[in-house]
């Protein structure tokens, strides 16, 4: 397993948020999490990346204990997110976003930065180097030195999945990528999730509202509800499971049908 997180849990003042929940990741996997607004996802992510500590409970990346870590260390330890708002850095161009980002992996002194050293030197060329190899592999080459806000939406969700890449993750958190886009740009991050995976060998987790991209895309699907985990299984399974069709109408039209439906 690549992922093993047993039994987290997190309340907030008397509500629990995220209530004793076991999920597992298989190494070069492609997994989504799902269920009706206010249901804990992010909580959950919240807690894996650093962001948040549990409660109670384990999270183990690929044999190490990350509870306790800080999100910095815990991208370090080989995690990478996006967000559901997305988060770039507007003064920026593009590349330059997924240049800082690459930093973390970056082997420099301060002197080295400070007196352009020919080792600084070529560390930036290689970042450089890597950072347009990223942008080329998420389509957006021809926008390198363009703001990053400035580009349409949908560039930028993707211009942050590049920008998570960069620090050379074994496993990729995107918090609703699909969000805001529209039915074309969905179906080219279809494309790029199974390549995040099958040509970087990067395993994927998503929280996703869009129940077509979810159900066509994961090998296995995660339902929580209030906090807790009430379905897990293959796409087909979850579909009709009456427990998640349940959790999805219970809370009227919002979650249910105008975002697709379980
Ligand atoms: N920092 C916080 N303080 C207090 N309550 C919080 C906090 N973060 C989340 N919650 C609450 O925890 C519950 C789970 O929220 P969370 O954002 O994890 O759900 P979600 O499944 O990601 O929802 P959505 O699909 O709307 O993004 C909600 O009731 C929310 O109001």
């Amino acid at each position: 397993m690549l992922l093993n997180v047993e039994n987290i849990r997190k309340t907030f003042g008397g509500l629990v948020a995220v209530n004793d929940v076991t999920f597992q990741v298989p190494e070069r996997s492609i997994i989504s999490v799902i269920g009706p607004n206010g249901a804990g996802k992010t909580t959950f992510f919240n807690m894996i990346t650093g962001i948040y500590q549990p409660d109670r409970g384990t999270i183990n990346l690929a044999g190490k204990d990350l509870v306790g870590l800080k999100p910095d260390e815990v991208t370090v330890a080989g995690i990478a997110r996006t967000f559901q708002n997305i988060r770039l850095f507007s003064s920026m161009t593009a590349v330059e976003n997924i240049m800082v980002a690459r930093n973390v992996r970056m082997k420099l002194s301060f002197w080295d930065a400070l007196l352009n050293t020919p080792n600084f030197r070529r560390q930036e060329k290689e970042a450089l180097d890597a950072s347009l190899t990223l942008l080329d592999f998420v389509g957006l080459r021809r926008a390198a030195n363009e703001g990053a806000t400035d580009l349409p939406y949908g560039d930028q969700r993707r211009l942050e999945i590049a920008r998570a890449l960069a620090t050379n993750p074994k496993l990729i958190l995107l918090d609703e990528p699909a969000a805001g886009m529209n039915p074309r740009e969905t179906e080219e991050l279809k494309d790029l999730i199974r390549r995040i995976r099958d040509d970087l060998g990067v395993t994927v987790v998503l929280i996703e509202h869009d129940m077509r991209l979810v159900m066509s895309i994961s090998e296995k699907i995660t339902v929580l509800d209030y906090g807790t985990k009430i379905a897990e299984g293959l796409p087909e399974t979850i579909r009709s499971n009456p427990k998640v069709r349940e959790a999805y109408l219970g809370r009227g039209h919002a979650a249910g049908e105008k975002r697709g439906g379980a």
